[in-house]
């Protein structure tokens, strides 16, 4: 068994690769009883900072219970020690579109897959925890009904699945509380304890899934009252993670004064996406490809995303915030730093961020002159009428935010100077999409340019990784067509994932809760990165308000604004997803 270093301030995982399911690396507080229960804010017992929460509020909560409070030293615990520790997952906006969507049918998947901790202990025989938190007024019941609508197993053995829906399930409840309430959370830490009494330390994940204007108030509140006493505390924080430098920056000077770096957990799902994870791999482990990842053959990049959906109930966050800040800030931005990034010294989590910030750091700040924005328009015909973005409820009449935007963007070092990387993002187009298309170069003096028949652009190779739907990965290359004389064609070594891997593909919460709770920060946004990423495209979007630029109308369930052709044109690019044979 290999056992990785464990830090001692955090219980991140240091320098090792992704740790495997066989092995579990934990940390360990060994409890000592006190007599008198005492809430210390959590910056004072972690980080030495001031906690907002006053003293005064955590001394109320204090009178509440004894509990014993812990030796944070950390140390390596043996796997066979893993019965011996207790996980609780809270889920705080458990009554959110997001936690019924996304976050409990992950839980309950990694729960399914054997990923949750599971022994027995005397009469304990599962030894993971799931909470819920909102406002909203709810038994363990109801809450227990409201998620279980929403599950269902990968494989087809329904005696199976309603059997393992029920026995996770009954390791869900529900704490009702408000956001800012130390008692509300005192509550929930008092429950949380109970579940983790039998075990000698209880380890914490908070999932945030909550609007952004109350994520310090929960940080602040919740690891306050209700961090572990005896493991460690984490928080998976969902984006948006500001809406420019400025914000960002006190957000994260916020969540300091109650956490470490080591605890917060920033969440890009696209990092977690299958193909995204396989990026590094592709480039890495196949001679073939790395040799060509630079400007001497390729084009250029276009990283796209496109829905065929609208904002629908979502618009009155997204409307603060438009598709930049939505997609291309953070998810396209996320692959395309993992694109184009330098070979890391190791998987750990550490190296690879640091090339990915160098990659981040050496991108231009992007320009207006660079960016096409749009905004999808209402349609009416065969029998459908399809609503425009303004006729959103949520949506405040006359917006200008943008729910479509194209822009060019270089990264001005040895590997990619000159080459455009064509960020694209959309909602309301005609198709659901998300890929990377990698343009390389013409052949030089081409023998087969008449066979062809083709334009240079369209003969030369392409290689698309398509992250959804339909996961594949092909390459568009030029082959002899079979039979007698000599026809060359385009056509496409192909890796289908559905022929070619008979298994179904983790959603991408699993796989990031699974690394929070194995403490595997890879593929979580490091503090530095978001800063980076925020000082490329703060001048422009606050060029964007100040100018008020109005958006190209489009549309709904068209290819988008016309400018996006002309942005691409004007660096010589034709979009790759507007071929009729890749759609
Ligand atoms: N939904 C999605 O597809 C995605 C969401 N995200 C992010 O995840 C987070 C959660 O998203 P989502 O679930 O859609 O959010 P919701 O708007 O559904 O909010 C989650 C919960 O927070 C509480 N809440 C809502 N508004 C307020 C408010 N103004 N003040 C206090 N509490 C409020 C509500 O619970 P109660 O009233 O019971 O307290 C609600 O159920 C957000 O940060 C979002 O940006 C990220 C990617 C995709
Ligand atoms: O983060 C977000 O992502 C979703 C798209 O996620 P996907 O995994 O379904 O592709 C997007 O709809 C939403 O606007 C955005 O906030």
């Amino acid at each position: 068994m290999r056992l990785s270093t464990v830090s001692k301030a955090s219980g991140s995982v240091v320098g090792g690769a992704r740790p495997v399911s066989s092995v579990r690396v934990c940390r360990v507080g060994t409890p000592q009883t006190q007599p008198a229960y005492q809430v210390t804010p959590r910056s004072i017992r972690q980080s030495g900072r001031t906690a907002a929460v006053s003293e005064t509020k955590a001394k109320e909560i204090s009178k509440a219970a004894p509990v014993p409070v812990p030796d944070l030293q950390a140390y390596e615990l043996p796997l066979e020690d893993w019965t011996q520790s207790a996980l609780s997952v809270c889920v705080v906006g458990a009554s959110g579109d997001l936690a019924k969507k996304k976050i409990f049918p992950a839980l309950f998947a990694l729960f399914y897959e054997g990923h949750l901790p599971k022994a027995s202990v005397g009469v304990v025989s599962v030894y993971f925890s799931i909470f819920g938190y909102a406002r909203t007024k709810m038994s363990d019941e109801e809450f227990r009904a409201m998620i279980g609508s929403n599950l269902s197993c990968r494989v087809a053995d329904a005696t199976d699945c309603s059997r393992k829906i029920e026995e996770f399930l009954s390791r869900c409840f529900y704490q009702a509380g408000q956001y800012d309430a130390l008692e509300d959370y005192a509550a929930l830490d008092r429950r949380m304890t109970a579940a983790e009494e039998r075990f000698k330390r209880g380890d914490r994940v908070f999932y945030l899934s909550i609007p952004p204007n109350i994520f310090t108030t929960v940080a602040a509140s919740a690891s306050t009252a209700a961090s572990s006493k005896s493991g460690w505390t984490r928080m998976i924080v969902e984006k948006p993670f500001g809406r420019d430098l400025e914000s960002s920056r006190l957000l994260a000077s916020e969540l300091y004064k109650h956490l470490a770096e080591e605890q917060i957990y920033r969440i890009d799902h696209y990092l977690g996406k299958e193909l995204i994870e396989n990026l590094t791999v592709l480039r890495f482990a196949n001679l073939v490809f790395e040799p060509l990842w630079s400007r001497q053959y390729i084009r250029n990049v276009q990283v796209i995303f496109s829905e065929n959906f609208g904002t629908e109930g979502r618009g009155g966050y997204f409307d603060q915030y438009g598709i930049v800040r939505d997609v291309i800030q953070n998810h396209l931005l996320q692959i395309l730093a993992l694109f184009a990034m330098e070979q890391p010294a190791s998987l750990g989590a550490e190296d690879i961020r640091d090339e990915k910030v160098k990659v981040l750091r050496s991108m231009q700040v992007v320009k207006l002159e660079d960016m096409v924005l749009g905004q999808y328009r209402g349609r009416t015909g065969k029998g459908q009428s399809l609503p425009g973005y303004l006729d959103d409820a949520t949506v405040p009449p006359n917006s200008i935010t943008p729910t479509f935007a194209a822009c060019a963007v270089f990264l001005n070092n040895a590997r990619w100077d000159g080459v455009p990387f064509l960020l694209k993002a959309g909602k309301a187009l005609e198709s659901r999409t998300a890929e990377i298309r990698v343009q390389f170069r013409h052949v030089p003096g081409s023998l087969y340019h008449d066979k062809l028949n083709l334009a240079a652009d369209a003969a030369s190779n392409e290689l698309v990784i398509r992250i959804q739907p339909n996961e594949s990965i092909y390459l568009k290359i030029n082959n002899k067509v079979p039979g007698l004389g000599l026809n060359v064609d385009t056509t496409r070594l192909d890796l289908s994932y559905d022929s070619r891997y008979q298994t179904h593909l983790p959603d991408a919460y699993e796989r990031l809760i699974l690394d929070c709770v194995n403490g595997d920060r890879r593929l979580f946004i490091r503090n530095d990165e978001l800063e980076v990423a925020w000082e490329k495209f703060t001048p422009v979007l606050k060029e964007i308000e100040q100018r008020r630029v109005a958006p190209e109308l489009y549309p709904y369930g068209s290819r988008g604004p016309v400018g996006a052709h002309y942005l691409a044109a004007k660096y010589g690019v034709r979009w790759g997803d507007h071929n009729p044979e890749d759609l």
